[in-house]
Parts: C-alpha cells; structure tokens; sequence
C-alpha cells in the first residue's frame, strides 16, 4: 500500500531533459555558426591566428637550436661564441612565444566570448518577436535551457577550439616533417604510441565526457525538483506531503550521487593513461634511438630534440581529440538553437503595414473563427461590435471563448477566418507595435518582476517621471499601501510579488495599466476573494481606469457587469445574448441563469 502511494507521487514529478547532447558533423550548420566570427574577421580573428602562427614556429624551432646546434655543434666543437649567440636565441625565442601566448590565450577568448554574446543577444531578440502559440507549445524550462545551456556549451568551441584546431594542425605537421628529416627510421619507430594517444584523446575522452554530462542531467533534475518543491511548498504542507517529497528527493540525490562517482572513476583512469603512453614512446626512444647513436646513424642531438618533440606531441593529439568532441556537441547544441531563430512568428507584419496613430477605439469582430490547434475551435463565427468609450462585459462558462476574444484584440493570435478590425482597420494589415502601444492588458494574475514599486508601475511608460507614477498610483488608491511599505514607492518586490496582497497586486497593476494610458483595455478580473474594504478599493480605482476609453471586462464580479455599458454572453465559442444588464435580465435567457447560479444574489438585484 504504502509502495503504491509513493509510485503515485513519484508519478507527480515529471522532468523533460534534452538529452540529446552529439550530432554527427554537418558543414552547412557549421558554416552557418561559424558565420558569426564575420564581425570579427578584420581585428580579432586575424590578431588571434597571428599569435598562433608565431607561437607555433617558435615552439617548432626551440627544439632544433637546443639538440641540433647547442649539443652538436657549439658543445661538441667547443664554440663558445657560437653558445652565447645560441643561448640569447633560444631565450629571445622563449619570450616570443611567452607573449604570442599571452596574446592568443587573451584574443581567443574575447572573440570567443563575443560571439556567444552576439548569438545569445540574437536568439533572445528573435524569441522575444515569437508568437503566443510558440510559448503555447514549450515550457519556459526548455526555452530557457537553449538559451543559456545550449549556447554555453559552444562557448568552449569557439573560446579554444576553432583557433587551437589551426594551431594543432600545424604544430603537428611541423613535428612530423621535422623529424621525417632528422631521423626517419626513429620518428617511424615511436609513432606506435600514435594510434593509443588517439585512442584516449577520442573514445576514452568522450566515454568520460558522456558520464559528466549524465552528472549535469542528474543535477538539473535535482534542480527542477528543488524548484518545484520550493515553489509548491505551502501547498506541500497543507497536503502533508513532506515524507513523499523527501522519498523522491532522496532518489534523485542519490542518482546524481552514484553518476558522480561513476564520472570520477573514469576520469581517475585518465591521467596515468597519458603518462603511461607517454613512458612508452621515451621507452622506444631510448631503446631505439641509442642503438641507433652506436650505429652513427643520428647524433645525440638529434636524440635530444627528438625527446623534446615526443614531449610535444601530446598537447595537440589531445587537443585535437577535444575540438572534435566539442564539434559534435556544438552540431547538437547550435541545430537545438537554430531551431529557434528559424522559428517564424505565425503573427507577422505586412511589408506594408500601417501604423495606426491616436485610435478612438471602435472594435469589430466580422465572423471570426479561430482554433488554437485542429482538434477544437474556439470561436465559431463570432460577430460584435464594441463602441469606442463602452465599457464592454464578457461573461461566459470557463472555456466558453472571453480570454480569446481578448487575445484576438491584441492580435497575439490571427483569426481562422473572419476579420477584427479597429477603427475599421483590420488588424492584419496594421503594424504590431503601433497596434499593442495603445492596448493595456491587466491579467488576473498579476505579474510582478523583480524591482521597485516604482519600476513596476513604470513599466507601461518607461520614460513617467516619479511624480507620475505616484499621482496614477494615487488614482487608482495604490497610495495608501504603498506608502506603508518600508521604504515606500522605493521598496524592493520580488519576481513574483509575494510581499503583496492579490488586493494590493491588483491595485498596482491598474496603476500600471493608468500610466500607460492605453485606448483600449483588457482586463481579466480576478476572481481571488479579497476582503470587503479593498473590494470597494478595486471598484473605486475601475472607474478611474476605465474612464476615457474603451474597455474589455473578462467579468468576475457582479457589480463590474452590472455597470458595464454591453454585455456578451458567450457559450462554446458563441455569442449566445448581448444587451445591458437590465435587458439580460428581463429576457431571462442564459445571462439571467447564470447570474442566478454563480451569483445567487438575485433578490439583491
Ligand atoms: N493556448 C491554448 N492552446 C490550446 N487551446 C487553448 C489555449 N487557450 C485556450 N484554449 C482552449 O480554447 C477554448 C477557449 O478558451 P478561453 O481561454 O478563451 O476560455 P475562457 O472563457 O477565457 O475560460 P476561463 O474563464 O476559464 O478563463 C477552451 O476550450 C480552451 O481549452
């Protein structure tokens, strides 16, 4: 029994990642990422390869002038000019390559770093332009993770790896070709630790890069879980649920657990890997190389620049090996981004859209259909017509079309078929911007971000001054309770507002809706019960703010509908009765109905 209630809960906590974290290489996808170095392609990317090319020769020839000339010729003839000559050399070429280094490590990362932030400054400015029906179909999680996850992961690639990719190829070249001409028979002999170097720079990198990523899928499902538990607490408590809760976060604590110690015994196996081939190749070398010193066959300076060389070889092998595993991930991350920026908003703008200027606020609906998906229509063939000034009612059963409606008049969707019109406009011919200027929507649930009181009201108008903002505040009766906070319109709320009452969100939110002074206002009133006073509140602030322009109430309250100037009654995505209240009433129809069922306050009336 017990076992079954915890299944049960365990049912309750459902996290999507997205796992898929490798795709196999695709050019034009790189090409296409690769086309935001182009802002880059006059200063900081030519800087970089420059560094990487004098860094690169540098190393290359260090090793020559220690055992070839050093050894070979000023020690064993004895030159001591030719020592000091060599020395300060080898020292001047040191501090080259010090600074070249410097100078790559420094320029690589600001280019690095600045096309991660033109891509992730693009995808936001292009997911903000997307439309409702997009966020319909996405948590905020997802969008989220692209966003930050997805294009960090190509951080790394674009950071190191497209410049060390260059630096590499040719380091290697170089070492290969060198040694080719000092010793052939040599340089064959220890290429058999090639093959194991880059068997543990590929299969056995990845296999451990596979691991910590499950250990970052592990965390961030320990993360949602925290989220959602912190989130839903109050509601935890009141259910009692505590025990469950603890049950299934001890599970995920202990999957992220044993993925860690999975990944760190891999990456144990790593390093004494490396050097063990590492002892293998020195071990050819001596073994190797000496017999071939008696034979005359190389010198032992030859043999020495060969032990700096083998020294060398493992920094671009492993790198190498990297750069790959960082493409294959980065073909993943940026087709997950790309996605995204392809994704057109369904709401678009004409070419030539006008830009609707001063409206008055008459609004139309000719026959509109609209479904959110196939399987169900939303709206069937509605008529209406909202006077400019009216203060207009949408009363309805929950799902019967009124946040529909007030979608459509926002355009935050297009109607199936079927026109809505403003002013005679219709609204598919006007521009988005110019059209939502003048529309305020006050939602039920008011949103609070994180910031002052006075950056909260402000955010209709950014440029009001204080005063402002204090007098729409004072309109609308906000004043009283934000005067009392402890520091007043400068007090600091949090994202979502919890150090306010819903009566006091509300107040707030009409402030907000004031200031911007919109022509046409949408408003869900909230259904939350709030206490008589701030009731009275809300009713005396809703004349402020609906006064002067037109007004669209999804109504909760009584008192709203009975004041509003048209009434819609809506019934499965139909106009059943419209009228004022009086009229409603006497007909006797569903509106009559339906105030007598949820308001049961008919003798009152
Ligand atoms: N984003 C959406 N995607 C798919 N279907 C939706 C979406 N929003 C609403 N619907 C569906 O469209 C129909 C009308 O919904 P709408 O939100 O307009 O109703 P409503 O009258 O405002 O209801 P309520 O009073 O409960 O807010 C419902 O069947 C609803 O399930």
């Amino acid at each position: 029994m017990k076992k079954e209630k915890n299944e049960k809960v365990l049912n309750r906590f459902q996290y999507s990642t997205e796992e898929v974290i490798e795709k196999p290489f695709n050019w034009k996808q790189m090409l296409r990422l690769f086309s935001y170095m182009k802002p880059y392609r006059k200063d900081l990317l030519p800087l970089s390869i420059i560094m990487v090319l004098i860094n690169t020769g540098v190393r290359l020839v260090i090793p020559i002038l220690i055992g070839v000339y050093t050894l070979d010729k000023a020690l064993i003839e004895k030159d001591g000019q030719l020592l000091a000559f060599l020395v300060a050399w080898i020292a001047g070429l040191y501090t080259i390559s010090y600074l070249a280094n410097y100078f790559r490590i420094k320029w690589m990362n600001m280019l690095g770093q600045s096309v991660i932030y033109d891509i992730r400054k693009h995808l936001f400015t292009h997911v903000q332009t997307l439309s409702h029906r997009f966020f319909d179909q996405r948590s905020a999680g997802s969008i989220l993770v692209r966003i930050m996850n997805d294009i960090n992961s190509l951080q790394e690639l674009f950071t190191n790896g497209v410049i060390n990719l260059l630096m590499d190829l040719i380091m290697l070249a170089g070492i290969f070709i060198i040694l080719f001409t000092l010793s052939p028979e040599l340089t064959l002999a220890i290429m058999v630790i090639l093959p194991i170097m880059f068997f543990i720079s590929t299969s056995l990198r990845r296999n451990i890069r596979r691991s910590w990523q499950t250990v970052r899928l592990k965390q961030s499902k320990l993360n949602s879980h925290l989220n959602e538990s912190i989130q839903g607490i109050r509601i935890t408590q009141s259910f009692t649920q505590e025990k469950e809760n603890m049950a299934f976060f001890d599970g995920v604590n202990t999957e992220n657990f044993e993925s860690w110690r999975t990944a760190s015994q891999k990456n144990a196996m790593f390093r004494p890997l490396v050097e063990l081939t590492n002892a293998l190749g020195t071990g050819v070398l001596i073994w190797y190389g000496s017999h071939l010193i008696q034979t005359d066959a190389i010198t032992i300076g030859v043999f020495v620049s060969f032990a700096f060389y083998l020294g060398m070889f493992w920094e671009p092998i492993s790198r190498l090996g990297m750069v790959y595993n960082q493409l294959l991930m980065g073909m993943a991350s940026s087709e997950r981004i790309f996605e995204f920026l392809d994704e057109k908003p369904i709401v678009s703008e004409k070419t030539n859209a006008i830009d609707l200027h001063e409206i008055k606020g008459h609004i139309e609906f000719e026959d509109v259909v609209f479904s959110y998906n196939e399987k169900r229509t939303a709206l069937n063939g509605v008529c209406l017509e909202m006077k400019a000034g009216q203060t207009v009612a949408l009363v309805g059963h929950t799902g019967s079309g009124k946040t529909t409606i007030a979608n459509l008049i926002s355009r935050f969707y297009d109607p199936t078929g079927g026109a809505v019109k403003i002013d005679g406009h219709n609204l598919r011919d006007v521009s988005l911007s110019s059209l939502r200027h003048q529309i305020s929507v006050v939602l039920q649930d008011t949103f609070i971000f994180s910031g002052t009181i006075f950056d909260n009201i402000r955010f209709g108008r950014p440029d009001a001054t204080d005063d402002e903002v204090i007098e729409a505040a004072k309109a609308v009766g906000a004043n009283g309770f934000i005067e009392k906070l402890p520091n007043g319109y400068k007090t600091e709320v949090e994202e979502r507002g919890n150090i306010l009452s819903v009566g006091e969100r509300q107040l707030l939110s009409f402030a907000r809706a004031l200031l911007a002074d919109p022509r046409i206002l949408i408003l869900d009133e909230a259904t939350a019960s709030i206490d008589t006073e701030t009731e009275m509140k809300i009713q005396v602030a809703l004349k402020t703010l609906l006064k002067g322009r037109t007004a669209i109430i999804i109504a909760h309250r009584l008192s709203t509908i009975r004041e509003s100037d048209q009434i819609f009654v809506l019934d499965h995505g139909n106009i059943l009765e419209q009228g004022n209240h009086d009229q409603l009433m006497d007909m006797k129809g569903e509106y009559y109905h339906l105030v007598k069922a949820q308001f049961n306050m008919l003798e009152a009336i």
